[in-house]
Protein backbone atom coordinates (compact mmCIF):
# COMPACT_ATOMS: atom_id res chain seq x y z
CA UNK A 1 0.00 0.00 0.00
CA UNK A 2 1.70 3.66 -1.14
CA UNK A 3 2.23 6.33 1.64
CA UNK A 4 -0.72 8.56 2.59
CA UNK A 5 -0.03 12.34 1.03
CA UNK A 6 0.58 15.44 3.65
CA UNK A 7 -1.53 18.11 2.85
CA UNK A 8 -0.24 21.61 2.97
CA UNK A 9 -2.35 24.58 2.32
CA UNK A 10 -1.21 28.16 0.72
CA UNK A 11 2.36 25.46 0.24
CA UNK A 12 3.64 27.77 -2.94
CA UNK A 13 5.83 30.22 -1.22
CA UNK A 14 7.88 31.04 1.69
CA UNK A 15 6.85 28.70 5.50
CA UNK A 16 4.62 26.37 3.11
CA UNK A 17 6.85 25.91 0.42
CA UNK A 18 9.62 25.02 2.42
CA UNK A 19 8.13 22.27 4.32
CA UNK A 20 6.69 20.56 1.14
CA UNK A 21 9.80 20.79 -0.80
CA UNK A 22 11.77 18.90 2.95
CA UNK A 23 8.72 16.82 3.47
CA UNK A 24 9.63 15.65 -0.35
CA UNK A 25 12.97 15.20 0.83
CA UNK A 26 11.94 12.98 3.60
CA UNK A 27 10.25 10.78 1.07
CA UNK A 28 6.81 12.17 1.99
CA UNK A 29 3.77 12.31 -1.08
CA UNK A 30 2.62 16.23 -0.33
CA UNK A 31 -0.35 17.76 -2.12
CA UNK A 32 -0.46 21.94 -1.66
CA UNK A 33 -2.72 24.27 -1.96
CA UNK A 34 -2.08 27.41 -3.84
CA UNK A 35 -4.22 30.22 -5.15
CA UNK A 36 -2.13 31.78 -7.82
CA UNK A 37 -0.07 30.19 -10.68
CA UNK A 38 3.36 30.82 -10.51
CA UNK A 39 6.75 29.71 -12.75
CA UNK A 40 7.56 28.28 -9.04
CA UNK A 41 4.85 26.08 -8.94
CA UNK A 42 6.54 23.91 -12.20
CA UNK A 43 9.86 23.42 -9.76
CA UNK A 44 7.41 21.89 -7.61
CA UNK A 45 5.29 19.65 -9.78
CA UNK A 46 8.38 18.53 -11.06
CA UNK A 47 9.55 17.02 -7.47
CA UNK A 48 6.04 15.14 -7.54
CA UNK A 49 4.32 16.90 -5.54
CA UNK A 50 1.01 17.56 -6.26
CA UNK A 51 -0.44 21.33 -7.02
CA UNK A 52 -4.44 21.86 -6.07
CA UNK A 53 -5.37 25.18 -6.92
CA UNK A 54 -7.85 26.87 -4.25
CA UNK A 55 -8.96 30.13 -3.05
CA UNK A 56 -10.34 29.72 0.52
CA UNK A 57 -11.96 33.26 0.72
CA UNK A 58 -15.30 32.38 0.07
CA UNK A 59 -17.13 29.46 1.19
CA UNK A 60 -18.10 27.90 -2.38
CA UNK A 61 -14.02 28.40 -2.80
CA UNK A 62 -13.59 26.41 0.52
CA UNK A 63 -16.16 23.78 -0.45
CA UNK A 64 -15.06 23.27 -3.97
CA UNK A 65 -11.46 22.43 -2.75
CA UNK A 66 -12.87 19.62 -0.62
CA UNK A 67 -14.69 18.09 -3.32
CA UNK A 68 -11.25 18.18 -5.64
CA UNK A 69 -9.11 17.05 -2.44
CA UNK A 70 -11.25 14.19 -2.47
CA UNK A 71 -11.35 12.91 -6.21
CA UNK A 72 -7.05 13.32 -5.62
CA UNK A 73 -6.36 11.34 -2.78
CA UNK A 74 -8.20 8.47 -1.14
CA UNK A 75 -6.20 8.98 2.31
CA UNK A 76 -4.04 11.69 3.91
CA UNK A 77 -1.62 11.48 6.45
CA UNK A 78 -1.08 15.22 7.91
CA UNK A 79 -3.24 18.37 6.72
CA UNK A 80 -1.33 21.65 7.80
CA UNK A 81 -3.12 24.31 7.64
CA UNK A 82 -0.83 26.84 6.21
CA UNK A 83 -2.47 29.13 4.14
CA UNK A 84 -3.15 32.72 5.42
CA UNK A 85 -3.71 36.43 4.60
CA UNK A 86 -1.46 38.61 6.48
CA UNK A 87 -3.51 41.92 5.19
CA UNK A 88 -3.63 45.30 7.58
CA UNK A 89 -6.68 46.34 8.71
CA UNK A 90 -8.88 48.91 6.61
CA UNK A 91 -10.47 51.89 8.28
CA UNK A 92 -12.61 52.34 4.96
CA UNK A 93 -15.89 50.94 3.60
CA UNK A 94 -14.38 47.27 3.08
CA UNK A 95 -13.44 47.22 7.09
CA UNK A 96 -16.19 43.99 7.22
CA UNK A 97 -15.04 42.63 4.02
CA UNK A 98 -11.43 42.09 4.92
CA UNK A 99 -12.39 41.14 8.60
CA UNK A 100 -14.88 38.19 6.83
CA UNK A 101 -12.18 37.23 4.26
CA UNK A 102 -9.48 36.75 7.08
CA UNK A 103 -12.39 34.64 9.51
CA UNK A 104 -13.18 32.68 5.93
CA UNK A 105 -9.23 32.01 5.47
CA UNK A 106 -7.81 31.57 9.36
CA UNK A 107 -10.85 29.72 10.76
CA UNK A 108 -13.88 28.70 8.44
CA UNK A 109 -11.47 26.57 5.70
CA UNK A 110 -9.35 24.98 8.51
CA UNK A 111 -12.74 23.99 9.98
CA UNK A 112 -14.88 22.70 6.80
CA UNK A 113 -11.57 21.12 5.57
CA UNK A 114 -11.38 19.16 9.28
CA UNK A 115 -14.70 18.13 9.40
CA UNK A 116 -14.92 16.89 5.69
CA UNK A 117 -11.40 15.30 5.52
CA UNK A 118 -11.69 13.68 8.58
CA UNK A 119 -12.80 10.24 7.16
CA UNK A 120 -9.46 11.04 4.98
CA UNK A 121 -6.92 11.02 8.23
CA UNK A 122 -9.27 7.70 9.28
CA UNK A 123 -8.40 5.89 6.34
CA UNK A 124 -4.43 6.58 6.60
CA UNK A 125 -2.85 3.16 7.69
CA UNK A 126 -0.02 4.55 9.29
CA UNK A 127 -0.38 4.69 12.97
CA UNK A 128 -0.26 8.51 13.41
CA UNK A 129 -2.28 11.45 11.48
CA UNK A 130 -2.05 14.79 12.21
CA UNK A 131 -3.14 18.20 11.91
CA UNK A 132 -1.41 21.53 12.41
CA UNK A 133 -2.65 24.88 12.26
CA UNK A 134 -0.29 27.83 12.08
CA UNK A 135 -1.19 30.52 14.27
CA UNK A 136 1.02 33.50 15.34
CA UNK A 137 2.76 34.90 17.84
CA UNK A 138 0.02 37.70 18.23
CA UNK A 139 -2.72 35.41 19.23
CA UNK A 140 -1.14 36.19 22.87
CA UNK A 141 -0.85 39.59 22.52
CA UNK A 142 -3.11 41.31 19.91
CA UNK A 143 -2.15 43.90 17.24
CA UNK A 144 -2.84 47.49 16.81
CA UNK A 145 -2.27 46.67 12.29
CA UNK A 146 -3.44 43.61 11.78
CA UNK A 147 -6.12 43.09 14.32
CA UNK A 148 -8.63 41.20 11.97
CA UNK A 149 -5.28 39.03 11.09
CA UNK A 150 -4.51 38.61 15.18
CA UNK A 151 -8.36 37.59 16.18
CA UNK A 152 -9.01 34.82 13.42
CA UNK A 153 -5.80 33.32 14.07
CA UNK A 154 -6.87 33.95 17.86
CA UNK A 155 -9.92 31.99 16.77
CA UNK A 156 -7.87 29.06 14.77
CA UNK A 157 -5.79 28.45 18.01
CA UNK A 158 -9.09 27.73 19.88
CA UNK A 159 -9.82 25.19 17.65
CA UNK A 160 -6.83 23.56 17.62
CA UNK A 161 -8.66 22.39 21.33
CA UNK A 162 -11.86 21.34 20.18
CA UNK A 163 -10.70 19.34 17.18
CA UNK A 164 -8.26 17.84 19.70
CA UNK A 165 -10.82 16.81 22.19
CA UNK A 166 -12.96 15.87 18.85
CA UNK A 167 -10.60 13.76 17.55
CA UNK A 168 -8.72 11.90 19.53
CA UNK A 169 -7.01 9.51 19.84
CA UNK A 170 -7.13 8.70 16.33
CA UNK A 171 -5.56 12.02 14.90
CA UNK A 172 -3.96 14.86 17.06
CA UNK A 173 -4.63 18.39 16.45
CA UNK A 174 -1.83 20.84 17.44
CA UNK A 175 -1.03 24.27 16.42
CA UNK A 176 2.51 25.93 15.52
CA UNK A 177 2.70 30.05 16.69
CA UNK A 178 5.53 31.71 15.25
CA UNK A 179 6.83 35.04 15.47
CA UNK A 180 9.39 36.84 13.01
CA UNK A 181 10.29 33.87 11.03
CA UNK A 182 11.28 35.70 7.27
CA UNK A 183 11.36 39.26 5.84
CA UNK A 184 8.86 40.38 3.53
CA UNK A 185 10.20 41.53 -0.11
CA UNK A 186 11.04 45.34 0.60
CA UNK A 187 11.61 44.77 4.55
CA UNK A 188 14.55 47.15 5.23
CA UNK A 189 17.53 46.50 7.17
CA UNK A 190 16.14 49.40 10.10
CA UNK A 191 12.80 47.01 10.07
CA UNK A 192 14.87 43.95 10.34
CA UNK A 193 17.49 45.38 13.19
CA UNK A 194 13.87 46.48 15.19
CA UNK A 195 12.44 43.02 14.49
CA UNK A 196 15.82 41.25 15.60
CA UNK A 197 15.47 43.30 18.96
CA UNK A 198 11.99 41.70 19.75
CA UNK A 199 13.03 38.26 20.63
CA UNK A 200 15.75 37.18 23.25
CA UNK A 201 17.16 35.22 20.61
CA UNK A 202 17.94 38.63 18.27
CA UNK A 203 17.41 36.88 14.69
CA UNK A 204 15.17 35.97 12.24
CA UNK A 205 15.91 32.44 11.64
CA UNK A 206 14.19 31.80 8.79
CA UNK A 207 11.71 28.72 7.79
CA UNK A 208 13.99 25.78 9.04
CA UNK A 209 12.65 26.28 12.44
CA UNK A 210 9.55 25.69 11.17
CA UNK A 211 10.27 22.53 9.67
CA UNK A 212 11.91 21.40 12.49
CA UNK A 213 8.79 22.05 14.76
CA UNK A 214 6.45 20.28 12.41
CA UNK A 215 8.85 17.80 12.33
CA UNK A 216 8.35 17.06 15.51
CA UNK A 217 4.86 17.13 16.12
CA UNK A 218 4.89 14.64 12.98
CA UNK A 219 6.94 12.24 14.97
CA UNK A 220 5.43 12.26 18.63
CA UNK A 221 2.86 10.03 19.23
CA UNK A 222 2.03 11.51 22.86
CA UNK A 223 1.36 15.46 21.95
CA UNK A 224 -2.27 16.88 21.19
CA UNK A 225 -4.09 19.64 21.91
CA UNK A 226 -1.14 21.77 22.33
CA UNK A 227 0.26 25.50 20.31
CA UNK A 228 4.32 25.12 20.46
CA UNK A 229 5.67 28.59 20.32
CA UNK A 230 8.32 29.25 17.64
CA UNK A 231 9.22 33.05 18.94
CA UNK A 232 13.03 33.40 19.52
CA UNK A 233 11.74 34.55 23.42
CA UNK A 234 9.50 37.06 22.94
CA UNK A 235 7.84 36.71 26.26
CA UNK A 236 11.60 37.57 27.63
CA UNK A 237 12.24 40.57 26.52
N1 LIG B 1 6.46 34.51 7.96
C1 LIG B 1 6.42 34.78 9.24
O1 LIG B 1 7.35 35.42 9.79
C2 LIG B 1 5.25 34.32 10.06
C3 LIG B 1 4.31 33.46 9.54
N2 LIG B 1 3.25 33.03 10.32
C4 LIG B 1 2.28 32.08 9.75
O2 LIG B 1 2.96 31.01 9.13
C5 LIG B 1 2.28 30.63 7.92
C6 LIG B 1 3.19 30.76 6.72
O3 LIG B 1 3.74 32.07 6.67
P1 LIG B 1 4.29 32.71 5.30
O4 LIG B 1 4.97 31.65 4.53
O5 LIG B 1 4.98 33.95 5.66
O6 LIG B 1 2.89 33.05 4.59
P2 LIG B 1 2.65 33.74 3.17
O7 LIG B 1 1.73 34.89 3.41
O8 LIG B 1 3.93 34.00 2.47
O9 LIG B 1 1.90 32.58 2.37
C7 LIG B 1 0.62 32.16 2.72
C8 LIG B 1 -0.02 31.48 1.54
O10 LIG B 1 -1.43 31.52 1.78
C9 LIG B 1 -2.07 31.59 0.53
N3 LIG B 1 -3.35 32.32 0.63
C10 LIG B 1 -3.56 33.59 1.01
N4 LIG B 1 -4.86 33.92 0.88
C11 LIG B 1 -5.48 32.79 0.44
C12 LIG B 1 -6.81 32.50 0.11
N5 LIG B 1 -7.80 33.41 0.16
N6 LIG B 1 -7.10 31.25 -0.33
C13 LIG B 1 -6.13 30.32 -0.42
N7 LIG B 1 -4.84 30.54 -0.15
C14 LIG B 1 -4.52 31.77 0.28
C15 LIG B 1 -1.15 32.37 -0.41
O11 LIG B 1 -1.28 31.78 -1.69
P3 LIG B 1 -0.75 32.48 -3.04
O12 LIG B 1 0.68 32.84 -2.76
O13 LIG B 1 -0.89 31.40 -4.06
O14 LIG B 1 -1.59 33.67 -3.26
C16 LIG B 1 0.24 32.18 0.20
O15 LIG B 1 1.08 31.40 -0.57
C17 LIG B 1 1.05 31.53 7.82
O16 LIG B 1 -0.07 30.87 8.36
C18 LIG B 1 1.45 32.71 8.65
O17 LIG B 1 0.35 33.43 9.16
C19 LIG B 1 3.06 33.49 11.58
C20 LIG B 1 3.95 34.36 12.13
C21 LIG B 1 5.13 34.84 11.44
N1 LIG C 1 0.39 34.94 6.10
C1 LIG C 1 1.36 35.67 6.65
N2 LIG C 1 1.36 35.89 7.97
C2 LIG C 1 2.34 36.62 8.50
C3 LIG C 1 3.37 37.16 7.71
C4 LIG C 1 3.32 36.91 6.33
O1 LIG C 1 4.19 37.36 5.55
N3 LIG C 1 2.30 36.17 5.84
N4 LIG C 1 4.37 37.90 8.28
C5 LIG C 1 4.38 38.15 9.53
C6 LIG C 1 5.50 39.04 10.03
O2 LIG C 1 6.73 38.43 9.83
C7 LIG C 1 5.45 39.41 11.47
O3 LIG C 1 5.72 38.28 12.26
C8 LIG C 1 6.50 40.50 11.80
O4 LIG C 1 6.08 41.76 11.50
C9 LIG C 1 3.34 37.66 10.44
N5 LIG C 1 2.36 36.84 9.80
Amino acid sequence: MSASPILITGGAQRLGRHCAERLRDDGHPVIISYRREREELETLRARGIVTLPADFSTEAGILDFIERLRAETPSLRAIVHNASDWAPDSRGDDAGANFERLFRVHMLAPYLINLHARELLEACSEPQRDIVHMTDYVVQKGSRKHAAYAATKAGLDNLTLSFAAMFAPSIQVNAIAPAMIMLNEGDDEAYAEKARAKSAMEMIPGPGVIYQSLRYLLDNRFVTGITLPVDGGRHLR
